[in-house]
C-alpha cells in the first residue's frame, strides 16, 4: 500500500481515467426523463406545427381575393362554413369565399391568410373587408416552429424542463438515456450525527454525506448515502462492502489522513487495493484512490471544502465520462479581486466567489463549510507561484453547473 506517499495530481488523474464503468444506456418514458443524460442525438420526426395553423380567431381567406380592398372599395366574401381547432377541414376555398376559423385550427385548402374577426364586418353570411390581407397574415406555417429533422437534443445533454417540453412537442415518448452511475457515499467519524438528532458535546452534523449524495444526483447520477461509519474497522468495513455491492463507485469522506483513528486506507487495502494515498495538492493531500472488486473507491478528506474540491477534481470527471459528457468540468476566466499569497512548493486550490467577472478569494480555510457554500468554484495556484496579483487573470473551475 502506498501509505501517504504523495503523487502528482496528473498521476492520480491517470489512475482515475483507467477506471471504466460498464454502465450502458436504457430507455425511459419521457415523463420520467427529467434530469437524465441523453445517450443519442434526437432529431425531430415531424414538422411543428404539423399543418398551416390559424393564429387568430377570424376568417380564412385567399389573400389575392382581398388585394383591392380599401375603405373606399370594401370587398365582400361569402362565409361557406366554420373550422374549429382539432378538426380536419373538408372544404376548399373557391374565389370569393371565406370560412370562420378558430385559433389553432387547420387552414382549409387554398386559404393563405386569416383576418381577425375584429377587422371585418359580418353581415348575414357575408363578411365585408376594408383592407387587404397578405399571404401569411394570421397564419403559422407548417414547420416554421420546428422543422422535421432538426436536432433537438445532443448526446450528453441533460434534460431540463425545456428539453422535455421540446420532445413532447414532437411526440417523442421514450428517450434513450445513460444509465445513472450509482455512487455509494459513506461519512465517517464518531463525532458526526445526522440532522434530526440533538447535538451532544463534541458532535457536529453531517455535511459531506448530504453534499456528495446530492452533488452526484445533480450531476445525473444516483447518490446512495449509506450513513455514518463509526471510528472502528468493522463499522467502516461493513459499509464499504455494502457500497461495493450496491454501487458502481464508493466515496468515503473523512479518516483519510494518517491519524490514529484514520482507518479508511487500511480498510480499503484489506478489501482490495490502495492505488494512491496522498496527492501533492492542498487541500486534498490525504486523498485515497483504491479499487475493490474492480470498482473505484475514493477516500476524500473530512474537511468539507477539501472533500468537495477533491470530489470535483477526481470523481466528477469520472462521472461525466460515464454519462457521455466528455469528462470535463466547466471552467471560466475571471480577474482576481485582490493579491493572494501561497506557499512555494504547494499546489493550492483556493475557493473563490464570482462577482461579475471578478474572482473574490474565500480565505476561511478548508475546514469551513461556507468556504465551498459561498464559492462558485476554485482557482489553482501552482507550486512555483508564491503570490497572485490583484487583477491577474485566473481560471475558475466551477463547483456546479457541470
Ligand atoms: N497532524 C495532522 N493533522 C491533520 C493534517 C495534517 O497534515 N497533519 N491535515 C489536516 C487536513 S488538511 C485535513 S483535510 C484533515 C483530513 O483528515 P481526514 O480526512 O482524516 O478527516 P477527519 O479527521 O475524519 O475529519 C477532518 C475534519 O472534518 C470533519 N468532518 C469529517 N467528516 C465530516 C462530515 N461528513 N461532515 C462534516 N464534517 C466532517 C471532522 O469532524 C473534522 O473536523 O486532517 C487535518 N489534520
Ligand atoms: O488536505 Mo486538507 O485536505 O489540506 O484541507
Amino acid at each position: 500500500m502506498a501509505f501517504l506517499k504523495v503523487v502528482p495530481l496528473e498521476r492520480a488523474l491517470e489512475i482515475v481515467n483507467s477506471f471504466t464503468l460498464p454502465l450502458g444506456t436504457e430507455e425511459v418514458k419521457l415523463s420520467e426523463a427529467l434530469g437524465r443524460i441523453v445517450a443519442e442525438d434526437i432529431y425531430s420526426p415531424i414538422d411543428i406545427p404539423p399543418f398551416d395553423r390559424a393564429t387568430v380567431d377570424g376568417y380564412a381567406v385567399r389573400a389575392e381575393d382581398t388585394f383591392m380592398a380599401s375603405e373606399a372599395n370594401p370587398i365582400k366574401l361569402k362565409v361557406v362554413g366554420e373550422i374549429h381547432a382539432g378538426e380536419e377541414p373538408k372544404l376548399e376555398l373557391k374565389k370569393g369565399e371565406t370560412v370562420y376559423i378558430s385559433t389553432g385550427a387547420m387552414l382549409p385548402k387554398n386559404a393563405d391568410a386569416v383576418i381577425q374577426f375584429e377587422d371585418v364586418e359580418r353581415v348575414g353570411d357575408e363578411i365585408i373587408i376594408y383592407k387587404p390581407a397578405y399571404p401569411g397574415l394570421g397564419v403559422m406555417k407548417k414547420g416554421v416552429d420546428i422543422s422535421k429533422g432538426r436536432l433537438l437534443v445532443r448526446k450528453g445533454e441533460r434534460l431540463g424542463f425545456k428539453q422535455t417540453a421540446l420532445l413532447s412537442a414532437v411526440g417523442v415518448e421514450r428517450v434513450r438515456v445513460f444509465r445513472k452511475p450509482k455512487v455509494a457515499i459513506i461519512s465517517t467519524g464518531n463525532e458526526i450525527v445526522l440532522p434530526g438528532s440533538e447535538l451532544k458535546p463534541g458532535q457536529i452534523y453531517d455535511i459531506n454525506g448530504r453534499a456528495l449524495s446530492d452533488a452526484v444526483n445533480e450531476l445525473g447520477g444516483e447518490g446512495i448515502f449509506l450513513g455514518i461509519a463509526r471510528d472502528d474497522r468493522e463499522s467502516l468495513k461493513e459499509l464499504i462492502e455494502e457500497g461495493v455491492r450496491v454501487a458502481d463507485i464508493v466515496v468515503i469522506s473523512g479518516g483519510a489522513s494518517g491519524g490514529m483513528r484514520d482507518l479508511t486506507a487500511s480498510v480499503i487495502e484489506e478489501l482490495g487495493e490502495v492505488k494512491v494515498h496522498g496527492i501533492a495538492i492542498q487541500p486534498g493531500k490525504p486523498t485515497i484512490i483504491g479499487e475493490i472488486n474492480g470498482k473505484p473507491v475514493f477516500g476524500l478528506p473530512g474537511y468539507p471544502t477539501s472533500c468537495l474540491t477533491n470530489f470535483t477534481l477526481l470523481v466528477v470527471p469520472l462521472l461525466l465520462r460515464a454519462l457521455g459528457r466528455e469528462g470535463k468540468v466547466r471552467k471560466v476566466k475571471a480577474r482576481l479581486k485582490h493579491k493572494i499569497f501561497s506557499v512555494k512548493g504547494r499546489r493550492q486550490f483556493l475557493p473563490v466567489k464570482l462577482e461579475g467577472g471578478v474572482a473574490v478569494p474565500i480565505l476561511k480555510g478548508s475546514g469551513a463549510v461556507t468556504s465551498f457554500i459561498d464559492a462558485d468554484g476554485f482557482i489553482e495556484i501552482p507550486e512555483t507561484v508564491e503570490s497572485v496579483d490583484e487583477g491577474e487573470e485566473v481560471e475558475v473551475t466551477l463547483f456546479e453547473g457541470w
